[in-house]
């Protein structure tokens, strides 16, 4: 028998709703506060909920996703008194099921709802997928799972896949993933990391050229786009492909043949294509600096890998699971690890995500040397100062958080950094006071760019060894190095 929750603050609407529903044997609820829907949505399987929008606590639609990932991840349909576009693509893209108006006839409020439990009956009766081998992607927090879910589907289709996330949450973990797990495992796995493409030979690195094609082809080579024949073709960081280059594959994803350079005869390459990418691509369609038709094949099915932040759940498996790792790896005993450990890390927000984490507990673990614990001592400063302030401004209200990141940035200095500062710069001429958001948006600014400054003198501009400390990709590195202005000193 299927369960339907319905949370809205209109006792008739609820009434009418679930009367409907009881003579079409489901079993119906009522909650008439959002916070009080949510708490039943976590207590009990339900397989859908009618969600109303203005409710006297809060907006619905903040607690779509919520409510997805809740006890059953139910289905949630949107039950609006005044429906809008925005609201409607908002609620979409938080996952609901449908957006429908409350004026509509009580039939029509229920036709969602049938197909809603067609659709999960259909997935729950579908043969189960083959056990994902996926042993080197950790976590099981419930956002995780949705996309373990994509992978399993992913990985039993041959539809291209276009995998987005932030930089270092493992998009690159989950394209092979899903390569292992389909029936092309067996084949090759070629990478393009579209970002290192060097301009001139984008080219022939992808569909190879003929021996004499150019100066220097002294003989034939297969490009990358041949060697994933039978196999799958993952671009990396697809957004940085050069627009021209762009209109060649489009080409090839649609006909999969190509012309080598300097080749009379086209030829043919059966592969399949996983893309992935930390750029907002519909943005950059709308802006003419990626191809619509491109982007509308690249992305048949499309897995979105949350950050390290919104996943508090896996930071502590994640960090165990990779502490033992580097004990096997180092020839090293396995070290306990303090309770203030691990609360340090969860106050930090993980701009690097996973890649950022692994480097952090490498560098404790060579700060807690011969220790068999680790204590939040042998974190980075960073992570400490994070911390500390976070338990500051909490203990003195949010006013303090300025202060202590203002003191943090006079304290880092970098290369350019005025020697001292107040802690912060004050009101301006005219004694108007900016908001909390601005001072601590030009703060952080202020530490990100010294920050950069310092790190890249220590290095002396070794990328590699820059991305490695800072736990940044490289175009994650080259897009903050532009976009604070620092740069190599002449
Ligand atoms: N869920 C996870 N479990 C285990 N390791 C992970 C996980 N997510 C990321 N990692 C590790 O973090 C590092 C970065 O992962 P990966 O290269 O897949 O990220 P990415 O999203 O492709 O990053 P970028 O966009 O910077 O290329 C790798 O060492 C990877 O093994």
């Amino acid at each position: 028998m299927a369960r339907v929750l319905i949370i809205d603050d209109d006792p008739l609407i609820c009434q009418m709703l679930a009367a409907k529903l009881v003579k079409m044997d489901c079993l119906a609820d009522s909650a008439h506060t959002l916070a009080a829907g949510v708490a039943m949505a976590q207590a009990q399987p339900y397989d859908v909920v009618y969600l109303d929008v203005r409710m006297p606590d809060g907006n619905g639609l903040e607690q779509v996703e919520k409510l997805r990932l809740s006890g059953a991840q139910p289905e949630v349909i949107i039950i609006t008194g005044m429906g809008d576009p925005e609201g409607a693509e908002k609620a979409i893209k938080s996952g609901a099921w449908d957006y429908i108006e409350k004026g509509s006839s009580i039939k029509d409020m229920v036709l969602p709802l049938m197909r809603a439990l067609q659709y999960r009956r259909e997935k729950g009766a579908a043969k189960p997928l083959r056990a994902l081998k996926r042993e080197a992607i950790i976590g099981s927090s419930p956002k995780m799972q949705l996309c373990f879910d994509m992978l399993a589907q992913a990985a039993g289709s041959d539809a291209s896949v276009l995998i987005t996330g932030q930089t270092g949450t493992g998009k690159e973990l989950f394209a092979r993933a899903i390569h292992e797990n389909s029936p092309r495992g067996h084949s090759s796995f070629v990478v393009v990391d579209c970002a290192a493409l060097p301009e001139s030979l984008v080219e022939s690195m992808l569909f190879g050229h003929e021996r004499g094609a150019f100066t220097g082809a002294d003989r034939p080579r297969d490009g990358l786009v041949s060697q994933a024949n039978g196999g799958t073709l993952f671009l990396d960081e697809v957004g940085e492909l050069p627009l021209s280059m762009q209109k060649a594959f489009l080409r090839v994803l649609q006909e999969r043949r190509f012309r080598p350079i300097g080749a009379k005869e086209e030829v043919s390459s059966e592969f399949r294509l996983v893309a992935a990418t930390n750029r907002d691509l519909d943005q950059m369609a709308a802006d003419g600096r990626f191809r619509q038709d491109l982007l509308y094949r690249l992305r048949s099915i499309t897995i979105h890998l949350p950050p390290l932040c919104q996943r508090q759940d896996d930071l502590h498996e994640l960090t165990v699971s990779y502490l033992n790792r580097l004990s096997q790896r180092w020839g090293v005993e396995i070290k306990g690890v303090s309770p203030d450990f691990f609360d340090a890390l969860r106050h930090y927000n993980w701009p690097g995500n996973v890649r950022e984490l692994f480097n952090v507990l490498e560098q404790a673990m060579t700060a807690g040397g011969s220790s068999p614990t680790l204590f939040a001592r042998h974190l980075p400063e960073s992570i400490r100062i994070a911390r500390a302030v976070d338990s500051m401004s909490r203990a003195a209200g949010d006013g303090h958080k300025a202060a202590v990141i203002t003191t943090l940035a006079n304290h880092t200095g970098g290369r350019s950094a005025p020697a001292k500062q107040p802690a912060w710069p004050g009101p301006d001429a005219s004694g108007m006071f900016p908001t909390l958001g601005d001072v601590l948006e030009e703060a952080m600014a202020r530490v990100e760019r010294a920050y950069l400054a310092d790190l890249m003198d220590h290095v002396d501009w070794d990328i590699r060894r820059a991305c490695a400390i800072s736990g940044l990709s490289r175009t994650g590195l080259y897009n903050r190095l532009k976009k604070c202005g620092v740069s190599r000193r002449a």
